[in-house]
C-alpha cells in the first residue's frame, strides 16, 4: 500500500499497514497475515471438523498454540485421579481439542501443564505476546493482548477455522478511536475501574465499528497488568480492537519469557518495537479524554457493562423500558445507595482481573479479616503460574485465613461453562467483565467490580467500597 511518509501514523495504522497481505476493495475486505493465533477449546471443535471435511491441514502449526481454559474444573480430581466436569458435554470439548492438536501438530497447555492457564493470561505470560504482532483468537476478549501494542481481537468459529488453513483473516480496517485517561488514578481505584468509567461514559457500543487506542498520563502509569485489564474490557464497549503503545515497561516485561525473542532477535525486534507507537499529530476518527483523577471504585448495577457507577452512588431511576427490566432482574430500587446491598457470593478471577497483581490487590484487604458469614467467596488464578507466584508469596494462606476458596486456574465463575456457578438469584460481586443475565447462573444477578472492591465486599457482605481499607494500610504502613 502507498502512503505519504511525512503523514504521522498512529500506533494501529502501523500495525494494519505491516500485516496486510491484501489490500482492501470497495467489494472485499484486507486481507490480514496472522501472527499469532490462540486456540481454546470452546470456539475451535467446529473449526477443526470443517479442516477435516475438507481434508486441509494446519497451515503454520509453530504459529497457533491451544490452551484449556472455559470448561476445565477449578476443583482437583478424585482420589481415582477423575476431574469433577460439570457435564458430559465440557469433558467432551477437552477431550476434542486434545485429539485436534495432536492430529495437526499443535502445540497444548493440556491439564497438568504448568504453563496452563486462560488463553488471554497464558500469551503474555509466555511472551508469544508480543508488541507489533497480529493476534487472533476465537474469543471476544482477545483485545486484552492489545496492552502490548499488538493488533490483537476475537474471531468467530468460521474465522478460526480460515486462520487454522490459511494463517490469514479478512478484515476491513475499523475506525480509529484515543481514549485519553488525564491525570493521575486515586488510591483504591485501578484499571478495572477506568474500563468500567469508559463504558459508562461512551456506551457498551460506543467503541462499536472502532479500534480504541488507550493513552495519557494514566494508562502510561498503569502495570502491563493494568493495561491488560482495560484492553479487556474494549470489547465491552464494543471495539474488538484495545491497544497500548509498547514502551520500556512493556519490554522489560515480554524480555526472557519462553517464547520471547532471544539474543541478537532480540534487539532486532526492540528495534522495531520502538517505531511503533503513535506518532505526534497522528490523526483519530474520534477521540475521547476522562479525567482519571476523579474515577471512583466502580460497580456495575445494571445488566450490561455501560451501567456503571461509582461504589458510593445511588441506584438510578429507570428512564426506559431496558433499565425497568435491569431494575427488576437487579433489584436495585431507584435511590437506594448501592453499599446497602447484601451480597452472597464473590469471585476474583477472569480474564480481567486474575492475574498476580489483581489476587494482591485482593489479598491486601482479605489479610488478617474474614470474609462476611455465609458469603461464598472463590478466588481463582487466571493460570497456573499466577498460581505458583501467589503461593509462594503465600497468598493463598491469606485467602484460606479469611475463609475464601482457592481454586485451580480457569475461567471459571466467569461464565460457569465449568460448572462454578451462584445459584438463582444470588447477588455476586465480580472481578469478570460481563454482567449478563444468566451468565454466572441461571437468575444470579451479577455486579462487575474490581479486586479491591470484591474483596472489601466479600468481607462485608454488602457492596463495599475499597478506600477505607486502602487507606488504613497506608496509615499503618
Ligand atoms: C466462549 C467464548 C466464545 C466467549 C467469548 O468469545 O468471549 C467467552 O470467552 C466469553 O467471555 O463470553
Ligand atoms: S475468563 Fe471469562 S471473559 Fe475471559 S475468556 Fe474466559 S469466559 Fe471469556
Amino acid at each position: 500500500m502507498t502512503r505519504n511518509n511525512s503523514s504521522p501514523q498512529s500506533l494501529f495504522d502501523k500495525l494494519w499497514e505491516q500485516h496486510v497481505a491484501v489490500p482492501e476493495t470497495a467489494d472485499a475486505p484486507a486481507v490480514l497475515y496472522i501472527d499469532l493465533h490462540l486456540v481454546h477449546e470452546v470456539t475451535s471443535p467446529q473449526a477443526f471438523s470443517v479442516l477435516d471435511e475438507q481434508g486441509l491441514k494446519v497451515r503454520r502449526p509453530d504459529r497457533t498454540i491451544a490452551t484449556l481454559d472455559h470448561s476445565t474444573p477449578t476443583l482437583p480430581a478424585n482420589e481415582n485421579g477423575d476431574l469433577p466436569y460439570a457435564t458430559p458435554d465440557a469433558k467432551a470439548q477437552v477431550e476434542t481439542l486434545i485429539a485436534n492438536c495432536e492430529k495437526h501438530g499443535i502445540q497444548l497447555l493440556n491439564l497438568g501443564d504448568p504453563r496452563r492457564g486462560i488463553v488471554h493470561v497464558i500469551g503474555p505470560e509466555l511472551g508469544l505476546t508480543q508488541p507489533g504482532k497480529t493476534i487472533v483468537c476465537g474469543d471476544s476478549h482477545t483485545s486484552t493482548h492489545g496492552a502490548f501494542g499488538a493488533l490483537a481481537f476475537g474471531i468467530g468459529t468460521t474465522e478460526v477455522g480460515h486462520v487454522l488453513a490459511t494463517q490469514s483473516v479478512l478484515q476491513r480496517k475499523p475506525k480509529s478511536m484515543r481514549v485519553i485517561f488525564d491525570g493521575a488514578l486515586q488510591e483504591g481505584v485501578s484499571a478495572k475501574d477506568m474500563a468500567l468509567a469508559m463504558i459508562a461514559e461512551i456506551g457498551a457500543d460506543g467503541g462499536q465499528g472502532y479500534a480504541i487506542e488507550f493513552a495519557g498520563e494514566a494508562v502510561k502509569a498503569l502495570s502491563m497488568e493494568g493495561r491488560m485489564t482495560l484492553c479487556n474490557m474494549s470489547i465491552e464497549a464494543g471495539a474488538r480492537f484495545g491497544m497500548v503503545a509498547p514502551d520500556e515497561l512493556t519490554f522489560e516485561w515480554v524480555k526472557d519469557r519462553e517464547f520471547a525473542p532471544k539474543g541478537d532477535s532480540w534487539h532486532e525486534a526492540l528495534m522495531r518495537w520502538r517505531t511503533l507507537p503513535t506518532e505526534d499529530g497522528a490523526a483519530f476518527d474520534k477521540q475521547v479524554r476522562i479525567n482519571a483523577g476523579a474515577i471512583r471504585p466502580m460497580i456495575t448495577y445494571g445488566v450490561s457493562p455501560d451501567a456503571a457507577a461509582p461504589v458510593t452512588a445511588h441506584a438510578p431511576k429507570p428512564r426506559t423500558s431496558a433499565e425497568q427490566h435491569a431494575v427488576d432482574y437487579m433489584q436495585f430500587e431507584p435511590d437506594q445507595p448501592f453499599t446497602k446491598a447484601e451480597v452472597n457470593r464473590v469471585f476474583i478471577g477472569s480474564c480481567t482481573n486474575s492475574r498476580l497483581s489483581d489476587l494482591r490487590d485482593a489479598a491486601a484487604i482479605m489479610r488478617g479479616r474474614r470474609v462476611k458469614e455465609g458469603v461464598v467467596t472463590l478466588v481463582v488464578p487466571g493460570s497456573e503460574a499466577v498460581k505458583r507466584a501467589a503461593e509462594a508469596e503465600g497468598l493463598h494462606d491469606v485467602f484460606r485465613a479469611a475463609g475464601a476458596e482457592w481454586r485451580e486456574p480457569g475461567c471459571s465463575m466467569c461464565i460457569a461453562m465449568n460448572g462454578d456457578a451462584g445459584a438463582p438469584g444470588e447477588l455476586v460481586v465480580s472481578t469478570s467483565n460481563r454482567n449478563f443475565i444468566g451468565r454466572q447462573g441461571k437468575g444470579v444477578r451479577t455486579v462487575l467490580a474490581s479486586p479491591a472492591t470484591a474483596a472489601a465486599s466479600a468481607i462485608e457482605g454488602r457492596i463495599a467500597d475499597p478506600r477505607p481499607y486502602v487507606n488504613e494500610m497506608k496509615e499503618s504502613a
